[in-house]
Formats: structure tokens, sequence, C-alpha cells
């Protein structure tokens, strides 16, 4: 596959995800030479010439590329990228996908991957297109989320998708699942004898999954005023993540068997009790541009869910997230629970910093700590919270990692839908989130830069949110 040439045809090319993540990640895969060849065509509503774009994303990667830009590879990446408005409609795209592949050498045809950066509500408008196009045919194409806004919605989604496409053509791609970080917890949980055995209700009293941002809006009024948090993050990204740190052993490390397991979590979810999430919106929201003065979107969820199986029954899982918030983190703790017998006497500190902890921070600069009380060198028998961790930048593999952007366009290109969702378990997590769509508890205000409405801590007591850390991480040794 290496020597296959790929033509990616980037619908939603001027907006905030494909300046941010995609056109960055592009030039780094043209760089790395992981894949053959590459050409982009990329499309958007916006009227603009070849060379404007190519400005454009010239300006982006400069700006939000991780990677050393190098003027040459750059160059000759340029030469590749093609433009074609929206308004030249799917005779116009076909066109412009023909002029990009026309010097393209090899036995095999390019392998078109088509990627819908665009909002929910357009993605049925570029299949469509596509198939006018001629372009449906042999391609595959990656899907953003959200994957519709509800239940009805997904499933109208699905089958009109599949008018066009097979199943095995379309690639859900939830950026959760890319990231370094979040794949380690499988090879953490299923390379070592050590945790798996006490990885269950027995033996872990609750897990959090708190991911707290500091951005705000960013421009993206008019796509998160009909989104929200909850469908923004939750039924996306933070239930991908349960899913990883809930499962069975998956068989093997391959599409079906990790879709399988990740689906039997998603089918033993209880569905989500209103009951048990608190909603916020952050103050001065209703002021921004783009949003409405009345505006009942959340941008800050907090939630307990419940996994009905034999593993889990019984233990809650916390899931958080917002915007404008103290701090970005993306942190999954499980908490362990205490011996049922201490033979310290009070006052030795034991239980008093709270349960031992395995935390995962999923950080663009990954680490992984392990909390338990130790003792206090000295006389007596003074307790404290000790930690072991692990940080990826102390490795010398710190260069080697794929943005999760990268990791997954890669796998797509190359047909491999290990990472990606399946219908059946977006369908269930809609599915799941009924009660909460069509009962949602009234949206609560909160101060910029706090973790959120007060409420957040009747929902998590008697136990607390984790963030924020009183004690800090070690740094790694390495920057
Ligand atoms: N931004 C982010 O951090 C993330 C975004 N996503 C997902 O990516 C998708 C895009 O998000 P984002 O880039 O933020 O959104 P933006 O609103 O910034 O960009 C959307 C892009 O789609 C184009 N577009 C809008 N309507 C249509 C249409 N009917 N046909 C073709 N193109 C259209 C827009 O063109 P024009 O500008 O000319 O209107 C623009 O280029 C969403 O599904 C979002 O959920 C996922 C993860 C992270
Ligand atoms: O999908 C989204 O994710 C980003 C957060 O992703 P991260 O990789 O930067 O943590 C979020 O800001 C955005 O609102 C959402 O659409």
């Amino acid at each position: 596959m290496a020597d296959r040439t790929a033509t990616v045809v980037l619908f939603g090319a001027t907006g905030d995800l494909a300046k941010r993540k995609l056109l960055p990640g592009l030039l780094h895969l043209f760089h790395s030479r992981l894949l053959g060849d590459i050409r982009l065509v990329a499309t958007s509503l916006e009227e603009m010439t070849r060379e404007e774009f190519i400005d454009l994303a010239s300006r982006s990667i400069d700006e939000f590329s991780v990677h050393n830009r190098d003027d040459k590879v750059w160059q000759a990446f340029a030469k590749r990228v093609y433009y074609v408005p929206g308004s030249a409609g799917p005779q116009g795209l076909a066109k412009t996908v023909a002029e990009a592949e026309a010097e393209v050498t090899g036995t095999l045809p390019p392998q078109r991957l088509h990627y819908l950066s665009v909002p929910p509500k357009a993605a049925l408008a570029v299949t469509r297109t596509l198939a006018e196009a001629g372009l449906a045919e042999g391609s595959r194409i990656v899907m953003e989320k959200p994957f519709g806004t509800d239940l009805a919605s997904a499933v109208a989604l699905n089958a009109a998708v599949h008018e066009f496409f097979d199943e095995d053509q379309v690639f859900r791609i939830d950026h959760f699942l890319g990231k370094e970080a979040a794949l380690n917890i499988l090879a953490f949980r299923f390379a070592n004898g050590l945790f798996e055995p006490i990885w269950h209700r027995n033996n872990i009293e609750h897990i959090q999954i708190d991911v707290p941002e500091t951005l705000g809006l960013e421009q993206r009024a008019s796509f998160y005023e009909g989104t929200g948090a909850y469908r923004d993050m939750v039924v996306t990204h933070l239930f991908q993540v349960l899913a990883f740190t809930a499962m069975e052993p998956p068989t093997a490390l391959l599409p079906q068997a990790i879709t399988e397991e990740k689906n039997k979590v998603f089918r033993s979810m209880q569905p989500i009790n209103p009951n048990d999430v608190v909603r916020g919106q952050y103050q001065g929201y209703r002021d921004e541009k783009g949003v409405a003065p009345e505006s009942e979107t959340e941008t800050f969820i907090a939630l307990k869910a419940y996994i009905d199986n034999w593993r889990w029954a019984g233990v809650p899982f916390y899931l958080r997230t917002g915007k404008k918030l103290s701090e970005g983190q993306r942190i999954i703790s499980v908490a362990f629970k205490e011996p049922p017998k201490s033979m310290f006497p009070p006052g030795s500190g034991v239980g008093q910093n709270g349960p031992d902890h395995l935390t995962f921070d999923l950080a663009d600069k990954a680490k992984l700590s392990l909390s338990f009380y130790g003792k206090r060198p000295g006389p007596g028998f003074r307790l404290d919270k000790l930690s072991m961790q692990f940080a990826y930048q102390d490795t010398s593999w710190a260069g080697s990692v794929l943005e999760a952007y990268e990791r997954l366009i890669y796998d797509a290109i190359r047909g491999d839908h290990t990472l990606f969702t399946s219908a059946e378990g977006i369908e269930r997590l809609w599915e799941i989130s009924e009660p909460l769509l069509d009962n949602p508890p009234p949206v609560r205000p909160y101060a910029l830069g706090s973790w959120g409405p007060n409420q957040i801590h009747q929902l998590i007591a008697p136990r607390a949110w984790r963030l924020p850390f009183e004690r800090k991480w070690r740094a790694p040794a390495r920057d």
C-alpha cells in the first residue's frame, strides 16, 4: 500500500478543523512518506482560486502545524493541491479530481478518500454530490462527528449514506480514538497481566472521564449553537473513550473484534437519566456573535453513567466536559476501592488523600500515573500519597507520535476500520441519550475559568472531582 497514491477530496477545506488539523496533517503525511504520493482536492462554499486556497493552506500550516515546516516539502505539496468551489457542482468537482489525477503514475488508480469536514447538516448533500460526480464507487469516505443529532437523524443519515456508499467504504471518525494516549489504554489493559485481573467492580469504585477545555467557541458559534457540549463531546469522544476503558478483551486487534466489544459496552449502558446530568452555560455565552439571546445550548455537561453488565454493575462513570473552564485537560481516573480494614491508627494518614488512582492523561504529551499510600521516612508510621509516573516525553519515542488525525487519515486511506466507529454503535449511543435529549435539565450559568456550575458536586458526592489536582504531576524529564 505504501506506494499506492491517494487523492484526498476535502469538503469544508476552509473550515476550522481543516485549517487546524487536516491541512497540517496531510502535509505531514506527505512529508513522512508513510503513504505513496498524495493529491489534495479542496472544496468549500467559498469562491476562491487555487492560488488563494494554497495561500490559505500555507498560513494555516504556519499557524497550527506541530511539526517544523520544510520549505522544499511544502513547495512539492503545494503543486499537488487543487481547489474547486462548491458552486462548480458535481461536474466541476469531477473535472478537478480528473485534473489532479491526470499526472499520477502507478499500476493502481489512486485511492480516493473523501473527507467530509462539514457541519452535520451538510453531510448528506455532500454524499449526493459525490454520487452525482461519479466519485463514490471504489472510494472511501470519512464522516465527521456528530453523526446525526439524535437517534432518528442518525438512522436517517446512515440509511442515506448507504444509498451511495457501502458500510465498508464509510469511516466515521472520532479523533479521540486516534490519540496515542487513548490507544495506550488498549496496550496497558490488554498487553499486561498486571491490571486486567482487578479491572472490575470488585476492585474499582468509580471512574472519571474529565475533559475540561479553556477554549471557547473559536468562531464556531453557528455549529455549536445547534450542537452543544453533549453532542459535540460526550455522545462522541467521551463515550468512545469510556468504551476503551470498559470493554472486554477483544479476540484480536481487528476491526470486527474491537467494534464488537465496544458495541457490547454501548448495549449494556443504561439510558442516561436526566436527574444524573448537570448542564451549564458560561456567563456571556448569549452575548457571543451568532448565539441566540435566549439560547439554552449547554457549553458544559457533567453526568453519571452506568454499564449494566457483570464487570461494571453498580460502578458509576462520571463524565465532564465544557468550554471556558479553568484548565484544559483530558484525564481518565480509575479510583480503586479502599482496603476493607486498616491496621494503621487514626491520624496515620491512611485514606486521607482519597483512594488509590490510576490516571491516564490523554494530552498530546501523554502521561500515566498510579497513586498509592506509602510510608513517610522517619520514626512512627505516617502514611502519605505517593505515585509512580510514566510520560512519553521521558522516552526516546517522543518524536514518533502521529497526531490523531494523521493517524486516522492514514488508516482510512489504507482501509483499516479498527479505530473508526460503526453505525450500530452510534445509533445505540443516540438511543441511550433519548431520555436526556427529550427532557434536558435546565442550563445553569457558570463563571468563566471555573469548573462548571456548583451542582457538579452534588452529582458526584460523596466522592469528589479529581480535577483540579492538588498535587502536581512530576515534570517530564524532556520537553
Ligand atoms: N473544529 C474542531 O475542532 C472539530 C470539528 N469537528 C467536526 O468537523 C466538522 C467541521 O467542523 P468545523 O471545521 O469546526 O466547522 P466550520 O464551520 O469551521 O467549517 C465548515 C466548513 O464546511 C463548509 N460547508 C458548510 N456548509 C457546507 C455545505 N453545505 N457543503 C459543503 N461545504 C459546506 C464551510 O464552508 P464556508 O466556510 O465557505 O461556509 C466550511 O469550509 C463538524 O462536523 C465538526 O463536528 C470534529 C472535531 C473537532
Ligand atoms: O471534536 C471536538 O474536539 C475538540 C477537542 O479536541 P482536542 O483533541 O483538542 O482535545 C473540541 O474543542 C471541539 O469543540 C470538538 O468539536
